[in-house]
């Protein structure tokens, strides 16, 4: 309980998030303090590099030592927006063990090292709070951890990256390169400071993680995600998806198996139908679908990534955790009494598009829809075009599970009439 005296709020970092919750802090402070019963203040804000001119933060709150800032024994709240592991994880847990409450956007690190994070936050009686950290602006951890407590989720699917939605979408819509798209995707904002992150599906298998772990009560690391990003998605992958009446999207799908035993995280690029609600998903734009028992199927949309929208997320977790020290409650804690293990991929059963470039000669199609027969992957339509005694095969199967589709590729792979498998891609969404 804090008897009406100001909340005092200590931010890490001031880049493209913690500028905007400065702003947001500072412009809406009247609004704050009505929400949460007192006033709400920024005590400092700390920074690497001092001298940016930084608009609407008072310069006596600025310094670069975020280590003396959360040992302060004045702090109610820390919002970390400088990313990473380290110093991140040393300052959260200071913060914590001066019973300071957290707010974060830092999936790499939630990922790494969730459950030591919400170990502290117990020990210290002190809140987590994170929605920023999975589909930025979009209220989704929320719903999952407290309007569906009661339901048995079985299934989140969705595009959870908008740096990778971005260029993607980019790609296929207005034929932009990818480097291009990327290049817009960064200075727009929605990037990691390192963009790998995102285009080869760390952040997006983070937050797989993240959001497996909550919606099935259990954990789940980084680790445990099969993880593909978008850096092999070619120009012509895309046109061929077009042709199939397709789109391409990375995406991110938790499940729980049937038996509800195990569960499976992974993050691919897949080809999706046109007609499927995620096709309109566009630029920096994620979407989520969570499937429960009693629910049914729920769809949450909005912006992903960028500052403003990432800010509103970690301003209403800022609102919760200074309405707990007001009242003296305790915002929720870790859910993990499942403790489900995770199936390896192989296990994961999906259709699947493989584009072949093979000899155009008589038998070449019969030998590899044998190969296909031997593994017992079922083929659905096979699309095959001429071009110099050379051709490509365009095989589309039904469901088969990962290891069997591996198998089949692997002996493909060893025909001499297969000269080279130009791109094997998951289809989602029918
Ligand atoms: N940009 C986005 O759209 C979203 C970002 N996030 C997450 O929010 C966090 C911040 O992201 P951005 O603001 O985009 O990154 P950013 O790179 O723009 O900002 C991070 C800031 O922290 C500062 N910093 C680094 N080490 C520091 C230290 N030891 N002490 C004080 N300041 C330090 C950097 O100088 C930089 O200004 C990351 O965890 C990111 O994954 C989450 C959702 C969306
Ligand atoms: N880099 C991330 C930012 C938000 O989490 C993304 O592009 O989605
Ligand atoms: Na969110």
């Amino acid at each position: 309980m804090t008897d009406g005296r100001p909340l005092k709020v200590a931010l890490l970092g001031c880049g493209v998030v913690g500028s905007q919750v400065a702003r947001l802090v500072t412009t809406h402070a009247a609004d704050l303090a009505a929400r949460v019963g007192a006033p709400v203040e920024l005590a400092g804000v700390a920074v690497r590099r001092p001298g940016r001119l930084r608009e609407g933060v008072l310069s006596e709150l600025i310094t670069t030592d975020a280590q003396g800032l959360v040992s302060r024994s004045d702090i109610d709240v820390v919002v970390e927006v400088i990313g990473g592991i380290e110093p991140a994880r040393s300052l959260i847990s200071t913060a914590f063990e001066n019973g300071a409450s957290v707010v974060t956007a830092n999936k790499a690190l939630l990922a790494e090292d969730g459950p030591s994070l919400y170990a502290a936050a117990d020990k210290y009686g002190a809140d987590l709070y994170f929605e920023a950290a999975v589909a930025g602006a979009i209220p989704l951890l929320r719903p999952l951890r407290e309007s569906l407590a009661g339901d048995s989720v079985n299934r989140v699917l969705g595009i959870v990256n908008g740096t990778t939605n971005f260029i993607l979408d980019r790609m296929d819509t207005s034929g932009a390169g990818y480097y291009e798209a990327l290049e817009e995707a960064t200075a727009l904002g929605y990037a990691e400071a390192d963009p790998t992150a995102d285009v080869e599906g760390f952040d997006a298998a983070a937050k797989a993680a993240i959001l497996a772990g909550i919606a099935f009560h259990t954990r789940v690391r980084l680790d445990d995600v099969h993880r593909e990003g978008i850096t092999e998605v070619t120009a012509s992958d895309i046109a061929s998806a077009r042709r199939m009446g397709c789109t391409v999207k990375l995406l991110a799908i938790c499940e729980r198996a049937a038996d509800g035993r195990s569960v499976t995280a992974r993050v691919h690029p897949a080809m999706i139908p046109l007609t499927h609600p995620l096709a309109s998903v566009r630029e920096a734009y994620n979407a989520v679908f969570v499937e429960a028992d009693s629910a049914g199927s729920l769809m949450f949309y909005g912006q992903g990534a960028g500052g403003v929208p990432t800010a509103s997320a970690i301003l209403g977790d800022l609102v919760a955790a200074c309405r707990n020290k007001v009242s003296g409650a305790r915002g929720p804690g870790e859910s993990a009494y499942t403790m489900l293990p995770v199936s390896p991929m192989g296990d994961v059963v999906t259709r699947f598009h493989i584009s072949l470039d093979v000899a155009d000669k008589p038998g070449v199609l019969s030998q590899v829809a044998a190969v296909f027969a031997d593994h017992g992957v079922s083929i659905d339509t096979v699309r095959q075009q001429g071009k110099d005694g050379e051709a490509s095969l365009v095989v589309v199967t039904h469901r088969a599970p990962d290891a069997a589709l591996t198998a089949t590729v692997e002996t493909l792979r060893g025909l001499d009439t297969v000269r080279g498998v130009a791109s094997i891609m998951r289809v989602e969404g029918e």
